[in-house]
């Protein structure tokens, strides 16, 4: 018995992108009706269906009931998925799930079945860099991609449409295309690239309102028509000159190069703001003067104690693997350098807290507001706070991280892969990092506060209070350029931040 639903979407990898993203689609799109039923599972019966060409370009979505199942090797994650305390932390994203989990989005860990069910498979699974072997610390791992095209081939009773969801080096579409190829059941499969363009804290509105979705594909008849059946799904809510189509090759492509060019803009402004600091000048107002220019444009020029999250580093250093790779050695360095501009503001950082705080921070008690890449979020993969931590650590200060978002076992997990830090081979660390229940208790009795990710709650603290609380004299750090610098030094702070004349030193003439 058909259960209503035109077409099928299974998506691969329930993390960041996979829940976000296919919930999105699940609330745009026809989700069908329930019929009437007197005893068993609900039955749904889809809208009837207007416009007959799905393979047709122009138009809308049509009124296609999609069905979308977001399946997961975890059971943790899916359960989570599946509670009403969700994975991840996302502005608006309980509100998108709780409007369509149940109705035509579901989350399972019974990936053989949905696999089966499927028409449309998205491949969203972690593609993290490789820590062993070949290119090690610099390609990216697409193991997890091979595996899923394998699962794709293995289980598959019928053809289906492919898409690449996960960021990839260029061409791993061939490889996945070969896999499913070698499938014994004479099944055809059209592999589509489809690469997520979300920034996390702000997934929601990205989704619902995408710059542009882009999706790449083989350009014979059968693969236009796998990318058009892709694009009438996103056309449900997408304006259609928003839905880019290009071969896979530079959908694969684009993906690295808009966050190379991103994280690009972050490195620039960063360099600026060391020379800032170095001759009076003040990196606020050149990001102003610059970015006034629409050429340049203002946006993603935020001067920051430098980039993290899981996809910058991890997909530069997948753009310089490739480019070394196919031996453009000039190519390669020239994006590296984004990557030791970021290693070299992180440090930078880390050594103007020591060093402003009289050349020792030993035994002093310094609270950390922030430890998230970004607000908005409680994602810590490569988080930038987490190097500062870090660094001191090694110099024997008390830390004591406070973070609306980030829980303390995320913050471990990721210090010891990142910055492999442990209790084992630092005997005193869980005494030497304390995580706080609030900002307050994070800067009492501190000799220095430095604020690493720029959480609104932050701007509005009682710092006068705070103020009291700490040992004098009393630092802030404003890794963030969030605070109002002016009322702190009034209520007696000495702060530093980045790109900032220190009063201090500089005068106007
Ligand atoms: N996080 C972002 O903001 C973002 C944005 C755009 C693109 N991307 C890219 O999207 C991809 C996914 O990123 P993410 O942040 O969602 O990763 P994630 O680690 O949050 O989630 C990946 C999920 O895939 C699951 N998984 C791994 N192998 C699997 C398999 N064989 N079968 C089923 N599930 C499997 C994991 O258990 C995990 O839950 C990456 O390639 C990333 O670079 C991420
Ligand atoms: O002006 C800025 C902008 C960002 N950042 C930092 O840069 C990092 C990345 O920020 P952002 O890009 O907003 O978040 P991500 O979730 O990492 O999103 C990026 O990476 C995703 C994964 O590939 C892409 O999909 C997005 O388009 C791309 O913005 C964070 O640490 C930010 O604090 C700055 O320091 N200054």
């Amino acid at each position: 018995m058909s259960d209503g639903f035109d077409l099928h979407i299974c998506c691969m990898g329930a993390g960041y992108v996979g829940g976000p993203t296919m919930a999105v689609i699940a609330a745009n799109c026809p989700k069908g009706v329930m019929g009437s039923v007197t005893c068993g599972p609900p039955v749904f019966v889809s809208i009837p269906i207007r416009d007959e060409s799905i393979t047709t370009w122009g138009g809308g979505g049509g009124e296609r009931a999609i069905r979308v199942c977001v399946v997961d090797l975890s059971q943790k994650q899916i359960d989570a998925w599946n509670s009403p305390d969700l994975p991840i932390y996302e502005p608006g994203l309980v509100e998108v799930v709780e409007k369509c989990r149940g109705t035509n989005l579901f989350f399972s860990t019974d990936i053989d079945a949905e696999i089966e069910l499927a028409d449309v498979v998205f491949i969203s699974v972690n593609t993290p860099t490789k820590t062993a072997g070949i290119g090690a610390g610099r390609a990216a791992n697409v193991k997890n991609c091979e595996l899923c095209a394998r699962k794709i081939a293995e289980v598959s009773m019928g053809d289906k449409i492919v898409v690449e969801k996960s960021t990839v080096p260029v061409r791993t579409a061939e490889a996945v295309r070969r896999v499913l190829d070698c499938n014994e059941k004479g099944l055809r499969f059209q592999v589509l690239s489809n690469p997520e363009f979300l920034a996390e804290g702000t997934a929601i509105p990205d989704l619902m309102e995408p710059d542009r979705v882009l999706i790449g594909g083989v350009q014979s008849p059968e693969g236009l028509r796998a990318a058009e059946t892709l694009a009438s799904v996103y056309a449900n809510w997408v304006p259609r000159e928003r839905i880019l189509t290009t071969n896979l090759w530079s959908s694969e492509l684009a993906k690295l190069v808009a966050n190379a060019f991103l994280a690009q803009r972050v490195s620039s402004i960063n360099s600026i703001s060391a020379l800032c600091e170095a001759t009076g000048a003040n990196v606020s107002e050149i990001t102003r003067a610059v970015g006034m220019d629409d050429r340049i444009g203002k946006r993603f020029l935020n001067s920051s104690i430098g980039f993290g999250g899981s996809c910058f580093q991890k997909d530069i250093l997948n753009l310089v693997y490739l480019c070394e790779t196919y031996g453009l050695r000039e190519c390669a360095e020239y994006w590296n350098q984004v990557i030791i501009m970021n290693d070299y503001q992180k440090k930078r950082f880390s050594e103007k807290m020591v060093s402003t705080m009289f050349n020792t921070v030993t035994g002093k008690k310094i609270a950390i507001l922030g430890f998230a890449f970004k607000k908005d979020t409680g994602d810590v993969r490569e988080t930038p706070s987490m190097f500062v931590v870090r660094d001191l650590v090694h110099e024997q200060a008390k830390i004591h991280v406070y973070d609306p978002q980030v829980k303390r076992e995320d913050m471990w997990i990721e210090m010891d892969y990142t910055c492999k830090m442990n209790a084992a081979n630092h005997p005193g660390l869980e005494e030497a990092v304390t995580t706080s229940p609030d900002a307050y208790s994070a800067c009492d009795g501190a000799h220095a506060l430095a604020v690493l990710t720029e959480w609104d709650e932050f701007k509005d603290l009682d710092y006068e209070r705070i103020y009291k609380s700490m040992a004098k004299p009393a630092f802030v750090f404003d890794g963030r350029n969030i605070l109002d610098h002016d009322a702190l030094r009034k209520v007696g702070f000495e702060v530093h931040a980045i790109g900032k004349p220190d009063p201090n030193k500089f005068s106007d003439l």
